[in-house]
């Protein structure tokens, strides 16, 4: 690693960001700076399936590297139709400057009917989770997975999770014995 790395978010969402920022120093990776960018996630503002919401994932970490980074990270919320009900889904990607590339999932919950029924209806689901809970902030704190957990796990916690799974399997690849 080179004493300058600058690790890219594809977000100026705090729960995005500090998501990152924990992720990094848990890792291994000789971070020097971690620099927000302001980047299209090139998909819909809500996501509607695990495809598209990964697709928002790649594109902002790709993004940041074409922006400077290098390594990008994007981090991407959406939500998926099940069986049972829509599901509440979040998805990560990393990439560097050689465009290797990793994707890792986040947990998921079912969300309450009248919330799926309001995204069926062409709702965002930050603005539904802000006029639930009266605060239009809620989407950069706890979010909907803290809302609906009963805040025993938030949005930035499971960001964070997806990017301690990103950056272990970037410095996993880092250590692999090439056969
Ligand atoms: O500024 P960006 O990085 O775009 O952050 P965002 O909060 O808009 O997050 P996403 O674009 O990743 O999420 C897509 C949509 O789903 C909403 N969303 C996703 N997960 C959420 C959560 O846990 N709580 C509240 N809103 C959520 C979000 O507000 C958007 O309307
Ligand atoms: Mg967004």
């Amino acid at each position: 690693m080179t004493e300058s790395l600058i690790i890219g978010i594809g977000s100026g969402n705090p729960a995005k960001v500090k998501a990152v920022e924990a992720g990094a120093r848990s890792s291994g990776l000789d971070t020097v700076q971690i620099v927000s960018y302001n980047v299209p996630s090139g998909v819909r503002p809500q996501p509607i399936n695990d495809e598209e919401t990964k697709a928002g994932a790649l594109n902002r970490a790709a993004a940041c590297v074409k922006e400077g980074a290098d390594i990008g990270i994007g981090l991407e919320g959406g939500v998926m139709q099940m069986e049972d009900g829509m599901y509440l889904c979040n998805w990560g990607a990393l990439t560097d400057r050689s465009g290797k590339t990793f994707t890792a999932g986040g947990a998921r919950i079912k969300l309450p009917d009248f919330i799926a029924d309001g995204l069926q209806a062409g709702s965002e689901l930050g603005q539904l989770m802000a006029a639930l809970t009266e605060d239009a902030d809620v989407r950069k704190k706890e979010g909907a997975i803290g809302i609906f957990t009963s805040r025993l796990v938030n949005r930035d916690e499971m960001f964070v999770h997806i990017a301690l799974m990103l950056f272990g399997q970037y410095e996993y690849s880092l250590q692999e014995k090439q056969s």
